[in-house]
């Protein structure tokens, strides 16, 4: 059977400065998971928030908190974020170091661990590391920005990852682009854990939030196998 298929809003494209209303309006709305995209400026060609901000909107979701870390060194900050309240931590596996040392350690942490692929990155870096991961994040734009055009090339890597997963309890997250027209697209390809940044948040309005995950999740489930 078909892994659920949840809604992971990105608060990348909600209103900074009303980051515990915003949260409060997605849990309301019926979003799955709240997904937090670090930036450091350096992995990635943007600056976005730090461990003060997953701190800051803890108390306003009991839903899970899917840490999307785009920072390199990435160890030195995994107990930062474990501790300010995420539930599951995704490094990059360009990230490095030691991308197995990583993963051990948000595992010592008491955490969920996922592991991020870039587009131009194989899939077969994920190969040797696969019994410590939790989720894998297969990155349909290039990290760094909210509101860029979906690549389809995921479709096929997303098929290549199922195989590769077999029967292993994992999820495969996509992020990047993610809209009514292109969640269909990766949930038939196994696909069960969708992010979308713009195309939740727009329209401003818990009403409005609502109305965009109640779609994406419809158009995503009837497209699974
Ligand atoms: O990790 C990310 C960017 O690096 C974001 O999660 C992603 O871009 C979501 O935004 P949108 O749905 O607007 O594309
Ligand atoms: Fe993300």
């Amino acid at each position: 059977m078909a892994r659920p298929i949840k809604i992971a809003p990105s608060i990348l494209a909600s209103d900074f400065a009303r980051f515990g209303e915003e949260v409060k309006a997605i849990d309301e709305a019926g979003c799955d998971w709240i997904h937090v995209d670090v930036m450091d400026g350096h992995f990635v060609p943007n600056i976005s928030f730090g461990p003060q901000v997953v701190k800051a909107i803890r108390p306003y979701t009991s839903k899970f908190i899917d840490t999307h870390l785009m920072i390199s060194p990435v160890d030195l900050y995994l107990e930062d974020f474990a501790t300010a309240g995420s539930d599951l931590i995704t490094v990059h596996a360009e990230a490095g170091p030691h991308l197995d040392r990583s993963l051990q350690a948000i595992k010592a942490l008491g955490k969920k661990s996922g592991v991020s692929l870039n587009p131009g990155t194989h899939e077969s870096v994920i190969e040797y590391v696969l019994d410590k991961v939790d989720m894998v994040l297969l990155m349909s734009v290039n990290p760094g920005f909210g509101g860029q055009k979906f690549l389809p090339s995921v479709i096929e890597k997303t098929r290549r990852v199922v195989e590769m997963i077999g029967d292993r309890d994992i999820d495969i997250q996509i992020d990047g682009g993610v809209t009514v027209e292109t969640a269909p697209l990766v949930a038939e390809a196994g696909a069960n854990i969708l992010v979308a940044g713009s195309a939740v948040f727009k329209g401003g309005s818990i009403e409005s939030y609502a109305e965009n995950i109640a779609m994406i999740r419809e158009a995503a489930e009837k497209a699974q196998k």
